[in-house]
């Protein structure tokens, strides 16, 4: 064993280790005293299901394993679960930011139920999709649609909900949010305008009019967008910079990380939030 590359680590709350692949290339060897575990820079595999093991060990070489996904998740969710209290968790963020598919991952790992508010939307104006409610009845009347399906959300409790990009605008719709507790996916409009020219503007009405080619047409709107709602967005409870995590984790850009990564710094910012509103106390 390289000597040099021996740390070790005070994990507590470790208690058995099974199989689990390390993202850093780290290995284990199990200690005498569970509590310690001595690494050392050769891969191996080695599984702990644990509480408290802190997701710096679990970094990753650029590849992540469905068995340790689900690890940090779960982590993630019973750290946060007893603050949590069964509210409701309101993803925010403009329009492609991930909300709907981000959103899908917090609510299995904290065993809540998912709802897309669009698509309440939609169930409700007879099955008319956004781009036609828009086409039919306005934006005004799509926008009263969003604060009623939010105020009946807001009645409810553990389910994860999706808004759509506009929600932030409006104060009342604010109230009723404020009953949960929201993340904003912060993502640059580069990435942003990458991922919907990917799928086309169809279903995004607010996105049909710029000419030019889909990336620059999407790039366009989405920053003069993102100028006007910049700042409403900053009133959700918590904040996911894709360019932190990016950092964190040792990528290229925003657009290297998977919606499981940014799922599993959305729960680790909610608990944050959760833990500074709590007084830290924990339960
Ligand atoms: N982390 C990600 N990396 C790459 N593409 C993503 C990521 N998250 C979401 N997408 C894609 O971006 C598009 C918009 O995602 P969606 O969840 O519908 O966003 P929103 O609900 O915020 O508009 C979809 O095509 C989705 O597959
Ligand atoms: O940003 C917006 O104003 C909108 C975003 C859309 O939802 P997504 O953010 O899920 O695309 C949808 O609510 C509608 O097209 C308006
Ligand atoms: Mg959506």
């Amino acid at each position: 064993m390289d000597a040099k590359a021996v740390q070790t680590l005070n994990l507590p709350g470790l208690t058995r280790p099974e199989k689990f692949v390390t993202r850093t290339g780290c290995s284990f060897t199990r200690p005498a005293k569970p509590e310690k575990l001595q690494m050392t820079r050769r891969r191996v595999v080695l599984a702990c299901s644990y509480n408290n093991v802190p997701a710096s060990i679990l970094e990753s070489e650029g590849h992540k394993f469905p068995l340790e996904e689900e690890l940090i998740l779960k982590n993630r969710s019973q750290q946060i679960q007893p603050y949590l209290n069964g509210r409701c968790v309101y993803v925010v963020g403009m329009m492609g930011s991930g909300k709907t598919t981000v959103g899908k991952i917090m609510s299995q790992a904290l065993s809540y139920s998912f709802c897309d508010c669009d698509t309440l939307i939609e169930e409700e104006v007879d099955g008319h999709s956004v781009a036609d409610i828009f086409k039919l009845y306005g934006e005004s009347f799509f926008r009263d649609k969003e604060t009623e399906a939010l105020n009946k959300l807001s009645l409810m409790n553990k389910l994860v909900i999706s808004t759509g990009g506009g929600a932030v605008v409006r104060p009342i719709n604010w109230k009723y949010m404020h009953k949960g507790v929201s993340v904003w996916l912060d993502v640059p409009v580069e990435a942003l305008a990458k991922r919907i020219a990917a799928v086309g503007t169809g279903s995004r009405p607010l996105l049909h009019d710029e000419a030019g080619d889909a990336y620059t047409a999407a790039l366009m709107r989405l920053s003069a967008l993102f100028e006007e709602r910049g700042e409403f967005y900053a009133n959700a409870n918590a904040r996911v910079s894709l360019e932190n995590i990016a950092i964190k984790l040792g990528r290229r850009d925003a657009s290297d990380l998977s919606p499981t990564d940014i799922a599993i710094e959305a729960l680790e910012q909610i608990g944050n939030f959760l833990k500074a509103e709590d007084g830290g106390y924990a339960r």
